[in-house]
């Protein structure tokens, strides 16, 4: 059993194809035995996954800010629910937490939490695996970008290898189990 941590997007006016891929990779974190930690929101794909999880037999561990609970947005149905006093404090609690990250699509949010657990691996305060489920293409751009960061030196190919990718659920699930078999 992992714990998989999932950052993924908040937002409640997605298209259906992005809350079923939240749902999709949900029940096969739960089936496969693992737990999911994630930001402890029941909207958007957040609430997806979680609800996913639930569904696949699959414990899930949600850490969120006080704000956010006062917002109504908490997943009251997490198995267990951490609130924190900021976000900075839940993103340390949620990388504490989790044996491996995968990131969906998402928007700010996600992106800053993408960032911080491949930087921190990169500076070997972490040796986590780090996943980017890239659906659809949806991350196309911003991987040419990187690319492009790394030819031009900003980025190190070292870093850009760290990362893991795939487009679908179920190898996203068996390139983390591989990784942490590996570990
Ligand atoms: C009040 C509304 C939404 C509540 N917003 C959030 N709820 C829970 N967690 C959130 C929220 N916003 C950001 N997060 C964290 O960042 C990721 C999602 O951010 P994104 O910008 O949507 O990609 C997610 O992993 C959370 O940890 C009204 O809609």
């Amino acid at each position: 059993m992992a714990r998989i941590c999932v950052f993924c997007a908040s937002s409640q006016r997605l298209e259906s194809r992005w809350l079923d891929l939240a749902h999709d990779l949900g029940v096969e974190i739960g089936r496969r035995g693992h737990e999911l930690v994630s930001g402890g929101g029941c909207v958007g794909m957040m609430g997806a996954v979680a609800d996913g999880a639930r569904a696949g037999g699959g414990r899930t561990y949600g850490v969120i800010p006080q704000t956010l609970v006062d917002l109504e947005v908490a997943d009251t149905k997490s198995d267990e629910l951490v609130v924190t006093d900021g976000m900075a404090s839940r993103k340390t609690l949620l990388i504490e937490r989790a044996d491996a990250f995968i990131t969906l699509p998402g928007g700010l949010g996600t992106l800053d939490e993408l960032f911080e657990v491949w930087t921190t691996a990169t500076l070997d305060l972490h040796r986590k695996p780090i996943l980017l489920l890239d659906a659809d293409g949806f991350y196309g751009g911003l991987m040419e970008w990187l690319r492009g960061l790394a030819r031009q030196e900003f980025v190190r190919t070292t870093a850009l290898s760290m990362l893991l990718t795939s487009r679908d659920v179920g190898e996203s699930l068996d390139l983390i189990e591989a990784s942490l078999l590996a570990a």
